[in-house]
């Protein structure tokens, strides 16, 4: 069977796929990429896109209501139909032209159908004609098929035709009554969006609500959902689903409590598209999240990369972190050294070197956009006690920093950042109020760049914005130690 060659061969033209295969032409190879379904993949069409579009509109009409000039402005409620339109925008009607135009103008070439590895460096594509591909990489393959929802075996789920993410984010009918199982990111992202079209929402959050979130954080958001009408059931685990006569669906609780709604949507996380990639012929077990070394290169559970070293996963599919921002920076590292293995050059793979995803592991920021909205980045109080860092948490009261109140009548907030008493640095931050996600980078610059908690003192936030909440921070972690000084020392120090 003859082959078409190119350099690297790319599965699954999600934001990830699309960038290694970038960075890798950018490099001088050539590159080609395999897409099943729509070329820019789930987060263009039914993920980070469309559903921050769903949420846009309420987040800015609340931010007017909170100030009485622009609240006295409004003569009406959120238009719902409006809002669905600008979504279909945002999601380009689910067409790529766009993205395949994107695609031919950087030089990357695209074949249609699902891929499977055939063993190294080699994938066969199936067509949506049923034909075959054979692609032969000269240096590489890297994996980027991203995840499915994961249905839980819940009695009666499946049968009950359940909403999952997609059909949540692409919605042309918005239902009466919506319950959601799970309490992570999608359930609190999609209650805050369908409560504020109207929809009465039930979230049945099993294991808490945002339970991987900042605690301070994940009970703002609780608070604003219930006050917002929606009905949290907080530890509650559905056992029986079943869709009725009338078309409802009912769920029956453990406690013997019963939720009936019109729709359920599923959101208890991800599985890896792993299960139909061909990963036997590489000696891995299909279904299974991809383990990759610091240059993204695919590895057995001895550390050992497979297939020649010539297999990398990047993105969703690889675990690390399932964020679109964190898998295009996996990306960039993936496409360079590739290119710089293809001509046996230097590979820079310590920490924070330029072929190594160092910050996937100390500096993932990431932004909930609920409302209000959780923006963090790097450690929590529990994953940095769990990693056995020596941290001391420092809180402030967001809405007593002067920008906030000018921001929003009756800003309610909170911010916190964890000091590593050890190195000096901060290795963890988490924010929660209306428009903080924009306050997130200034801290990944701190965390990922470990900058002296001294020198940030002469990082000088602009007065009046939301920003100095850093002096606050910093001023709260030095007086908590003049506070102990003063103890011991007898001294009198102003806390200003
Ligand atoms: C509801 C929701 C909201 C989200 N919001 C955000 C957000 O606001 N910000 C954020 O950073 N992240 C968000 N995420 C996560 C984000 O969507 C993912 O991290 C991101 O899409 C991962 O990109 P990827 O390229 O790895 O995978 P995907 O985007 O999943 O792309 C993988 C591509 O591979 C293709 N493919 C799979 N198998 C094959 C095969 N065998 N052959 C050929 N092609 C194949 C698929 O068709 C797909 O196009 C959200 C996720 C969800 C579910
Ligand atoms: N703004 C963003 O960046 C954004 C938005 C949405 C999604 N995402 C990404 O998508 C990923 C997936 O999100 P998700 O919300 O599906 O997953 P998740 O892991 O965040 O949350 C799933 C929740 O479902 C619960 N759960 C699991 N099994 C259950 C069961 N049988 N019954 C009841 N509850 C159950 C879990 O306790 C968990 O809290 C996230 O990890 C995130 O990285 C990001």
């Amino acid at each position: 069977m003859s082959a078409d060659v190119y350099d690297v061969i790319v599965i699954g033209a999600g934001p990830v796929g699309e960038n290694v295969a970038d960075r890798a032409v950018q490099g001088g190879l050539t590159a080609v990429i395999v897409e099943a379904e729509l070329v820019g993949g789930e987060c263009s069409y039914w993920a980070c896109m469309p559903t921050k579009a769903l949420l846009r509109d309420a987040a800015a009409l609340r931010a007017a209501r909170s100030l009485p000039g622009a609240a006295a402005a409004i003569t009406g409620e959120l238009d719902t139909a409006a809002v669905l339109e600008r979504r279909d925008r945002f999601a380009a009607h689910w067409h790529d032209d766009g993205q395949v135009s994107w695609l031919e103008g950087a030089g990357i070439a695209l074949v249609r159908g699902h891929g499977r590895l055939l063993g190294e460096r080699t994938v066969a594509v199936t067509g949506p004609d049923g034909g075959t591909t054979v692609l032969q990489a000269r240096h590489a393959v890297v994996v980027a098929t991203g995840t499915s929802p994961a249905v839980p075996p819940i009695p009666g789920l499946a049968d009950a035709k359940p909403w999952t993410s997609r059909a949540a984010v692409s919605a042309e009918r918005i239902p009466e009554r919506l319950a959601i199982i799970g309490g992570g990111v999608v359930g609190a992202e999609l209650a805050t969006a369908y409560s504020a079209f109207g929809t009465a929402v039930t979230l049945i959050a099993r294991d808490g609500l945002l339970p991987r979130v900042e605690p301070f954080a994940a009970e703002q958001v609780a608070s604003a959902l219930a006050a917002d009408g929606v009905r949290l059931l907080v530890g509650a685990e559905p056992v029986e689903v079943s869709r009725e006569e009338d078309g409802s669906v009912r769920i029956a609780l453990a406690d013997g409590g019963i939720v009936r709604a019109d729709e359920v949507l599923v959101a208890t996380g991800r599985r890896a598209n792993t299960g139909d990639i061909g990963l036997e012929a590489v000696g891995l077990a299909p279904g299974a999240w991809l383990t990759v070394d610091e240059t993204l290169r695919v590895v057995d559970e001895t550390g050992t990369p497979v297939a020649g070293g010539g297999l990398y996963a990047t993105g969703d599919v690889n675990g690390r972190a399932l964020l679109t921002h964190q898998g295009k920076y996996q990306a960039r590292a993936a496409g360079d050294v590739i290119a710089a293995r293809a001509v046996g050059g230097d590979v820079d793979d310590a920490p924070w070197g330029r072929h190594a995803a160092t910050a996937d592991h100390l500096a993932v920021p990431r932004v909930i956009f609920t409302h209000p909205e959780i923006a963090s980045v790097g450690h929590t109080l529990a994953s940095a006690t769990a990693a056995g860092l020596r941290v001391r948490p420092v809180e402030y009261d967001l809405g007593a920093v002067a920008g906030a109140s000018l921001h929003a009548d009756g800003y309610t907030g909170r911010v916190g950042m964890l000091i590593d008493e050890d190195a000096g640095t901060i290795v963890g931050f988490t924010a929660v109020g209306p428009d903080t996600a924009e306050l997130v980078h200034a801290a990944t610059v701190a965390v990922a760049g470990q900058v002296p908690l001294e020198r940030l003192w002469h990082a000088v936030p602009a007065y009046p914005t939301m920003s100095e909440l850093w002096l606050r921070l910093l001023e709260t972690a030095g007086s908590e130690t003049r506070v102990r000084t003063r103890s011991t020392h007898q001294l009198v120090t102003s806390d200003r």
